[in-house]
């Protein structure tokens, strides 16, 4: 590296510097004419509920207002790489697209299709790129640069990704634009429709890929996701905290990021389920009791009361018009066959009657009744008793309190469907649910009318899918409509009663057949000497995944045996604290909560719960009495064959440099060699 080169990197980074503060400073003068009507788009305002002489400054404050967050100058370098083309054009890379006053680009967004270049070549496939340059930063100031000559076949192992991955983690997560390996890179752009199910063992960047795919996406597709909206779907939310800085910095702060319960109000749920009743309520088997239990309601023409003789006879003023058994029981069933909802099928089977009676008046009269007849006729008692006879109006709630608390409906529910205890256990109070009866009033609502098209996301990330039930996941399908989806997770850590066994039944739970499946090994959390021991663990987890392959070599592993626990976890501790970054101490939910005591108001350390350890990570973690870890029933006091061993997997996969195990019991045989 040369030091007449680095000054002149450093010059073109203070030209961008001024240049976006003059594409600010545009922006904001073109804010400041509009400064009236951009309060309008402050209170959330739609389309439809501006002023006509509003709407324009309601565009301008909708463009200007997002643009101008973007463009504010962060604490961070503006550009991170550089390539040389054959043709001997340059370009540098960086977190947004800058220009000069004549509007030439002098810093490419990561995200726009000729950065591809930078993150894919190589000396095998250079992909027309000559040399790229890699910057390394510290903040907001360029302090290098390593250069790889693709022509003379050079592939440098980059220093510089080496110093990001090993960095002290402060705080929560943050991008990894500057080094997106190239496997990465591939899933994070594929287009829009494709619909990816990503397995990953721990620390191999499913997260980061997840992210970074949503802000390609935002970025390509602009037009499409902007109005569809792009969601990401994460286990719980001490999770979403972790990860909640990602997409802002990235420039897109529009993403909603939610768990899956706060997608049904189940995060506010009031009534707690026993493990044995969560588990039907979470079951695939539920999704067909809903359907029964909404559709079992449509009867025949004979539960209307009708016979063969007499028809439906309706009069109007002094007409009488007389439908057929077999005409109204074809109504019905065409209705069943051909509406996607129930509310939908009454008013097919009404306008099926109203077109019978209006075909009899044309023959009779030789005209077509009007719309106001249509309506009269409709609220005839006749037409309205056999209505609700055979095709009853229904909303949610009435569906949910029948199934809750009446015996004999929930039996004819669930005939065949459920074994008859399995049936008992949904018997509840419809005034408190329970997150599992949410699930079901949001199965039951699916059949009861059709989601509005704004209620659904263009693309839905979603992060730890292991972990969902096939009623969650059907939670999510409906919000996905004709959407994509970015699945992510890895069988190995799932530890819900009903975590997946394999991703195609994950993806068909998730509404989507055309599915690309794909695996990632290169772990870039966990040093190779943690991960050999969690490897250990993953053979006894009765699932078939690939082991990660650490691209670290660095870190290290030790133990602490010791009569007293509480001594062992102060000892790690405090070694612990010798090292810079946050300290992640992880035990069985109950000793945890005992631990948090313990280590109260000892700074950079956080005790966290081995169930709610999973995405999180930690320079330096101390996994304590992993046979605790391995016993401990899972959340909910219910305990799941094999659980505890999975939680102890995703504890030993947290750390980022050093982990200390603490036992005063032995090992589980599991982590023996
Ligand atoms: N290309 C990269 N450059 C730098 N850091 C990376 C890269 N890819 C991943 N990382 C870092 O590796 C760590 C693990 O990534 P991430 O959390 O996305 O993995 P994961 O597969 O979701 O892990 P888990 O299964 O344990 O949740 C993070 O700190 C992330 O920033």
């Amino acid at each position: 590296m040369s030091e007449t080169e680095l000054q002149a990197e450093l010059q073109h980074h203070e030209h961008a510097r001024a240049q976006m503060a003059a594409m600010r400073d545009l922006t904001e003068g073109i804010h400041n004419i509009y400064s009236g009507d951009f309060d309008e788009s402050t209170k959330n305002l739609g389309l439809g509920d501006v002023r006509s002489d509003h709407l324009f400054g309601w565009a301008m404050a909708n463009y200007t207002v997002p643009r101008l967050a973007d463009l504010a100058d962060r604490d961070i370098a503006l550009f991170f790489g550089r390539i040389w083309m054959d043709d001997g054009e340059d370009f540098h890379i960086g977190r947004r697209h800058i220009r000069d006053e004549h509007n030439d680009p002098i810093v490419l967004d990561w995200r726009a299709p000729l950065s591809e270049q930078y993150y894919r070549a190589s000396a095998h496939d250079r992909r027309d790129v000559a040399k790229r340059r890699r910057f390394g930063f510290q903040g907001a100031r360029i302090t290098g640069f390593e250069d790889e000559n693709l022509l003379l076949g050079e592939e440098v192992a980059s220093d510089i990704l080496t110093e990001e991955i090993e960095r002290p983690r402060t705080g929560p997560m943050r991008d990894i634009v500057a080094t997106i390996q190239p496997e990465q890179d591939e899933l994070i752009r594929r287009e829009a429709a494709v619909n990816l199910c990503v397995q990953g063992a721990p620390g191999t960047g499913k997260t980061a890929v997840g992210l970074h795919r949503a802000a390609w996406l935002l970025y390509n597709y602009t037009e499409k996701l902007d109005k569809a909206g792009v969601l990401v779907v994460g286990p719980n939310e001490g999770f979403l905290s972790y990860i909640s800085g990602v997409l802002p910095t990235l420039g897109e702060s529009s993403v909603w990021q939610v768990t899956v319960q706060q997608l049904t109000g189940a995060h506010t749920a009031l009534a707690a389920d026993t493990h044995a009743a969560a588990l039907v309520k979470h079951d695939a088997r539920m999704a067909l009791v809903c359907e029964r239990a909404v559709w079992g309601h449509v009867g025949t023409a004979v539960d209307g009361g009708i016979t063969p003789d007499e028809g439906l006879l309706i009069t109007d003023g002094g007409w009488r018009w007389r439908l057929g058994l077999r005409y109204l029981d074809e109504a019905i069933t065409n209705a069943r066959k051909h509406t996607r909802t129930y509310t939908a099928g009454r008013k097919a089977v009404e306008d099926a009657i109203v077109q019978g009676a209006r075909r009899q008046a044309e023959i009779r009269s030789g005209h077509s009744p009007d719309n106001k007849w249509a309506t009269k006729l409709k609220r005839t008692e006749s037409v309205r008793a056999f209505l609700d006879a055979v095709w009853p109006k229904l909303n949610t709630k009435t569906v949910m309190k029948k199934l809750l608390t009446d015996a004999a409906f929930r039996a004819d529910a669930t005939r065949g469907i459920l074994t008859e205890e399995e049936a008992a256990l949904l018997a509840g109070k419809p005034a408190k649910p329970t997150a599992g009866d949410l699930l079901i009033a949001d199965e039951i609502e699916s059949h009861m009318k059709l989601r509005e098209p704004s209620e659904s996301f263009g693309h839905i990330v979603i992060d730890e899918a292991q972990d969902l039930s096939p009623m969650q996941c059907r939670v999510i399908a409906r919000r996905s409509g004709k959407g994509s989806v970015t699945v992510l997770g890895d069988l190995a850590q799932g530890t819900t009663p009903w975590a997946a066994a394999s991703w195609t039944d994950q993806m068909r739970h998730l509404g989507k057949e055309q599915v690309e499946h794909t695996e990632l090994t290169t772990g870039f959390r966990v040093p190779a000497v943690i991960i050999a021991l969690a490897n250990r663990v993953l053979p006894h987890l009765g699932v078939d995944v690939a082991p990660a392959r650490s691209i670290r070599s660095d870190g290290s592993c030790d133990r602490i045996e010791t009569a007293d626990l509480q001594a062992g976890v102060r000892e790690a501790v405090t070694k612990a604290l010798a090292e810079e970054g946050l300290v992640g101490v992880i035990a069985a939910d109950d000793l945890a909560a005992e631990l948090k005591t313990l280590l109260d108001g000892t700074g950079r350390v956080e005790v966290v719960a081995a169930s709610l350890a999973k995405g999180l990570e930690y320079d330096h973690v101390v996994v304590v009495e992993p046979a605790e870890i391995v016993a401990a029933p899972a959340t909910g006091g219910a305990t799941i064959d094999g659980v505890g061993l999975r939680h102890l997997y995703v504890a030993l996969t947290r750390a980022v440099s050093r982990l200390t195990v603490v036992h005063s019991r032995p090992l589980p045989a599991e982590m023996e060699e």
